[in-house]
């Protein structure tokens, strides 16, 4: 598998590139708005600032990296959909690129304006939901996260209530039956998982963000039930270090890695059904893509080095 992410960059040069791409959406959207005096008369006008101004020689992928919650496969889909070429910078779109990007980013904003604070994520056996949604759960308490039943046993460490509601099966039954779950599944052909519905209104109503953290089959019926919620994949930033950390967790027996890893790769071919993929190479920074599709104020950050780095 390709690498999914771009060599990490420093500091100052990435708080510029964010400048850059603020304005240039900015001007992008102003652009959008004076194309209604028609194409042509924008075509004269040509782009909106000097040819050498940041937001015009910045590249239309960077432009779109900028955006939270769209990492860089997601990009290159975005820009083969709008037929814009990976190397065109914004000042060197044509009109009908422009008004194409223009449109996208519209639209991109409206659905962000009565975007759910209902986020799914899913993704292959160890990616790191878990270590994702710990992280959110310490460092983003604004956010509900969602305490799922299962049948399977507690491991050592893990707390009824908080990592899991553990239940026989007759109670999962039950709660089935009294449609007291939003979706629920048997998940590695072994234990029933389920989302308890009520905690999840509860927090909705009180205005509170929700996180689900299940699988793949879970995101699907989260999906059919509640179109609104907003569909993550957790993506590993390739597949040998998704193999890594796999074997390096140490919680399952050679045969059942085996097994988890062809179940992965059935279940990596489904990401494009999600609505966001997010790659988990630095904990904190999948954390804070995740927490920003909520619209959320992000948490005080913590002193580097604290936890996970
Ligand atoms: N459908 C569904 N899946 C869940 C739920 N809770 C957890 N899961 C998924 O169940 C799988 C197994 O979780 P777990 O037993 O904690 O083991 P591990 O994540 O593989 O270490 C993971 O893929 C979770 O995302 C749930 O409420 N519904
Ligand atoms: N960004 C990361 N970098 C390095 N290791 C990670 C990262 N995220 C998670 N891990 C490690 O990968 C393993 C699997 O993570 P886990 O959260 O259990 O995955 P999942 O819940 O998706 O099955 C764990 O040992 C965890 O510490």
């Amino acid at each position: 598998m390709p690498r999914m992410t771009p060599p990490p960059v420093d500091r100052a040069a990435a708080a510029k590139a964010a400048v850059a791409a603020r304005r240039a959406r900015a001007t992008v959207k102003r652009d959008v708005a004076e194309r209604r005096r028609t194409a042509l008369e924008v075509a004269e006008a040509g782009w909106a600032s000097e040819p050498t101004a940041p937001e015009a020689t910045l590249r239309v992928r960077e432009l779109l990296t900028s955006i939270p919650g769209i990492g860089p496969t997601r990009v290159a889909r975005i820009m083969e959909q709008l037929g814009i070429a990976d190397s065109k910078r914004v000042g060197g779109l044509g009109v009908r690129q422009r008004v194409i990007l223009g449109d996208w980013l519209s639209q991109r904003e409206a659905r962000g304006r009565v975007k759910s604070r209902l986020v799914v994520l899913a993704g292959p056996t160890a990616v790191g939901k878990g270590t994702v949604s710990t992280f959110i759960r310490e460092n983003y308490p604004d956010v509900h996260l969602s305490v799922s039943a299962t049948t399977r046993k507690p491991r050592p460490g893990e707390v009824d209530g908080v990592h899991y509601y553990f239940v026989d099966d007759d109670e999962f039954d039950r709660m089935i039956r009294d449609r007291e779950l939003l979706e629920y599944a048997t998940v590695h052909n072994q234990s029933r998982y389920g989302t308890p519905r009520p905690p999840i209104d509860a927090a909705l109503d009180k205005g509170r963000s929700v996180l689900l953290e299940i699988d793949l089959q879970g995101a699907r019926q989260v999906r059919a039930v509640m179109p609104e919620a907003v569909l993550v994949f957790l993506l590993p930033p390739t597949w040998e270090e998704l193999v890594r950390r796999l074997i390096g967790r140490g919680t399952e027996d050679t045969a059942e890695q085996q097994r988890r890893l062809e179940t992965a790769k059935v279940e990596l071919a489904a990401q494009d059904e999600f609505d966001v993929k997010v790659v988990n190479t630095e904990v904190s920074e999948a954390a804070r893509e995740v927490v920003d599709l909520m619209t959320l104020p992000a948490a005080p950050s913590r002193p580097s080095g604290s936890r996970l780095q």
